[in-house]
Order: C-alpha cells, then sequence, then structure tokens
C-alpha cells in the first residue's frame, strides 16, 4: 500500500508591506469577501496533501485573531521575524516539531495560486531527492543599467527563471542550512537558495503569471479581477 506523503504549509506574514505604502499590512487587504491571507489560505486547501497551515505573523499582529479561517487543514500561528527567512523558519521548526518531513512555503501576499500548480509543484518535489519550486522562464529582454538609469548591455536570458511559490523542502534540509548559514544571509530572500548554498540543485517547475507577489499600489487591483470578478 503506498502512503501519501502529508505536507505542512508554512506562509510567511510577517511582513509590513512598505513597497504597496497601504494603511494596512497587504496579506489583510480586503479583496471580496476575504483578505489576500484568507484568499491564500484557500489556495492551499486545494490540494489534499497538505494537512495543516503555519502562518507566521508579527507577535504584535492585530489583526490574524479577528480573522475566520474555513479551512480543511488546521491552522497554527507562529511568531514571524525580522527579515522574510527568519518568519518562515519559526513555521518550519513548528512543523518539524510536530513531525513533518515536508513543508511546503508560499508567500501570503500570493493568494493567486492555482489547484493545478500547487499539485504540480507537490508531485515534482515529492518525487525529488532535493525538493521544487513553481517558476518562471524569463520572458522578456533583460537590461543592465548604468549608475544615469540607462542601458549598458542586455543580459542572455535563456538560463534564468524567476522564482515564485510555493517552495516545496524537506523540513530538515532547510533547518540544516539555517544552522549553517543563519537566517539573516541576505542572499536567502527564498527557500532554493538555502539548498543551492549547501550544494544542492532544487527542480524549477512551471507555474503561472496570475502566481503574482501582491508588492506595488494597484497589484491588489490584479488579484480583485482575477479571484473575485472571475465571470
Ligand atoms: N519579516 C518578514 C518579512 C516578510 N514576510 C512575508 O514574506 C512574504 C514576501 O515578502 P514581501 O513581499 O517582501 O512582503 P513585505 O516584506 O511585507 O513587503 P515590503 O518588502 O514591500 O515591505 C510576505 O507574505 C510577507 O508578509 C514575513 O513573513 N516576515
Ligand atoms: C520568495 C519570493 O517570493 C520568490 O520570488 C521572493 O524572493 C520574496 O522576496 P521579497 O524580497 O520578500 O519580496
Amino acid at each position: 500500500m503506498t502512503t501519501i506523503k502529508q505536507v505542512a504549509a508554512v506562509l510567511p506574514a510577517a511582513g509590513v508591506g512598505r513597497r504597496m505604502q497601504s494603511e494596512i499590512p497587504k496579506q489583510y487587504l480586503q479583496l471580496g469577501d476575504a483578505t489576500v491571507l484568507q484568499w491564500t489560505v484557500r489556495a492551499l486547501n486545494q490540494d489534499p496533501r497538505v494537512t495543516k497551515i503555519y502562518i507566521a505573523t508579527s507577535a504584535a499582529d492585530p489583526y490574524f485573531s479577528t480573522l475566520h479561517f474555513d479551512s480543511r487543514c488546521t491552522i497554527q500561528r507562529v511568531d514571524g521575524g525580522a527579515t522574510r527567512a527568519a518568519s518562515v523558519a519559526a513555521g518550519v521548526r513548528a512543523a518539524a516539531t510536530d513531525g513533518f518531513q515536508w513543508v511546503a512555503v508560499h508567500d501570503a501576499a500570493r493568494p493567486c495560486l492555482g489547484a493545478a500548480e500547487l499539485s504540480s509543484v507537490l508531485d515534482a518535489a515529492l518525487s525529488d531527492s532535493v525538493g521544487a519550486l513553481l517558476a518562471l522562464p524569463v520572458a522578456d529582454t533583460l537590461k543592465h543599467a548604468d549608475g544615469q538609469q540607462r542601458c549598458d548591455k542586455s543580459i542572455a536570458r535563456e538560463y534564468l527563471w524567476q522564482a515564485q511559490t510555493p517552495q516545496v523542502f524537506r523540513t530538515a534540509e532547510l533547518l540544516r542550512g539555517w544552522l549553517k548559514f543563519g537566517t539573516e544571509h541576505h542572499e536567502f530572500t527564498d527557500e532554493a537558495s538555502v539548498l543551492e548554498a549547501l550544494g544542492q540543485r532544487p527542480k524549477l517547475v512551471i507555474g503561472r503569471r496570475s502566481n503574482f507577489k501582491i508588492t506595488q499600489p494597484g497589484d491588489e487591483e490584479i488579484a480583485r479581477l482575477l479571484l473575485v470578478n472571475k465571470e
């Protein structure tokens, strides 16, 4: 009999959303009947292999406790940290304590993750020796800028991809990486970077543009169109 691997999702949601310039952190902006964070939790509920969701918020967060999550998965809040990596590490440590061998780390600010993309990155990761992440091959011509915002050269894009989340890895390997390099390492802007620093090569799984990260003003309108005004 094959046993289905259970996966914990870890959602870093302790950011302040400086680039978004909104009054409240972007993960709590309202999109129709739910906040960004509630949509993201709904998205993670789309695959039965995800059974628990750890959400890292700032310790002083006044918003999280006001939300109701209509979720098949158990939800646990943990205290996030000063960097995204520290917030993720807090969730991954809690998942390890509960015995999860695999974690799917997904930005709270990516509410438009589709069921097919979630399943494809889980399929790829759980059958891989290292793990996998969603990503997009770079589609535009890339320019290198001089100090005056003028192009001084173009960059070959053949081998370049834009990383998204979920990023699905073994709990023990992520913890080994953070123990060795720390969570304040400025190059660790995602989980794949930790695996790369350990000398491993995470698998890239082609994602969709719709799984973008709400980052700057106007992004929430695109998410609203994709999630609320679908018809
Ligand atoms: N100390 C931090 C910083 C970020 N995040 C989370 O990491 C995800 C991706 O980060 P980003 O888009 O950079 O969010 P912010 O840090 O909030 O945005 P900004 O950089 O514009 O301030 C977000 O879900 C954010 O809440 C986190 O959990 N803990
Ligand atoms: C993890 C990530 O979303 C992959 O693109 C990204 O690296 C987060 O970066 P940010 O600096 O926290 O926006």
